[in-house]
């Protein structure tokens, strides 16, 4: 590397990925320790509403603490020295690690594994009052160890102080295509989504266009899981039934979730005991979208391709990319 290449302290290494909002830079700290450094683009800091979903992002990263959050060390959330530096996963998002699986299948327990973790997660946002709105492969991290994260806070906000309904349009609960707020349920419906994509090889609901995928999500019952992977139990199957239920009432809590994957897995699940949410030394943020009514910002413009054509073809392709 020839340029000169230090931030806050952070020297940069290799470029480990680039998103719609920030590049991401592997780095290492004063003590040698390795941390994925997100720096936005210069548009993200140009557009009002990208550069607030930035600074949400950094603040809520710092805030909460859970061993199924991606961790934050430290970070600026405005201005030309905006960065995060966050936990380095050496294996990339998971939707990546799925691409390269010949089926896009993991081994049941891995999957349960990842998604006990996930439902951890929730678990813990939803008890701080927060919604994360964006749950997908794309925002989950999986160790080498098979333990996962949950990332991407750009888009999470507390219930008491409104924010911006926003998702992606697979993940995208039926209430939500309705021109509801999101809400935990809406939270757990797309964990059930990735219960199913995990276990099953596929997402329950294709379209082609924004509209064919409303109708899915809103008409469609999907395949028992047991008849498309016999390794599914009956209560896995129908663990993702209910988490995909139409009516948001109908769904279980994360917790439920969480409880009910452990058990698939053998274990006994304890009640969680969280660490308290650092308080943040940063600037707060303004809260998303306070004083607008909740409005549904989908990821793919209505009548739009959900798929940009653009980055179709490649192997890193992500069709859940969020449009400015
Ligand atoms: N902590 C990390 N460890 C390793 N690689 C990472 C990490 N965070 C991000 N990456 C890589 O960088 C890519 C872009 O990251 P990400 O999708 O978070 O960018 P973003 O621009 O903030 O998000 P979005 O596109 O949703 O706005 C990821 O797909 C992944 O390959």
């Amino acid at each position: 590397m020839t340029e000169a290449s230090t931030i806050n302290g952070y020297t940069l290494h290799r470029v480990l990925g680039r998103g719609n909002t920030s590049l991401v830079r592997l780095a290492s700290n004063a003590q040698g320790q390795l941390v994925a450094l997100k720096l936005p683009h210069p548009e993200t800091l140009s557009v009002q509403d990208a550069a607030e979903r930035f600074g949400n992002e950094v603040r809520l990263t710092l805030q909460f603490r859970h061993p199924h959050l991606v961790r934050g060390f430290g970070g600026t959330p405005f201005g030309p020295g905006a960065f995060l530096a966050i936990t380095y996963y050496p294996q990339g998002a998971l939707n990546e690690q799925l691409a390269d699986l010949p089926d896009r299948t993991l081994p049941p327990d891995q999957a349960l594994r990842i998604l006990a973790d996930l439902a951890s997660a929730l678990t813990y946002l939803h008890h701080q009052g927060a919604v994360h709105q964006d749950v997908k492969p794309h925002n989950v991290y999986v160790m080498e160890d098979g333990r996962a994260a949950l990332g991407d806070l750009g888009n999470t906000y507390f219930v008491s102080q409104g924010g911006k309904t926003s998702g992606s349009p697979y993940y995208m609960a039926p209430e939500v295509y309705q021109g509801e707020a999101t809400s935990s349920a809406s939270d757990v419906y797309s964990l059930g989504i990735m219960l199913y994509e995990l276990l099953g090889g596929d997402r329950p609901f294709n379209g082609h266009t924004y509209e064919e995928l409303m109708v899915a999500h809103l008409t469609r019952f999907p395949p028992s899981l047991t008849q498309l992977n016999p390794q599914v139990t009956r209560s896995v199957g129908r663990l993702a039934e209910l988490a995909l239920a139409k009516r948001p009432t109908d769904r279980p809590s994360a917790d439920q979730i969480r409880r009910a994957l452990l058990s698939a897995l053998g274990e006994t699940p304890e009640d969680e005991v969280y660490e308290e949410a650092v308080k943040p030394e940063v600037e707060p943020v303004r809260p998303m979208g306070r004083h607008a009514p909740a409005q549904v910002r989908p990821a793919t413009p209505p009548g739009a391709d959900p798929e940009p054509r653009e980055e179709r073809s490649g192997p890193r392709w992500n069709p859940f990319r969020r449009r400015k």
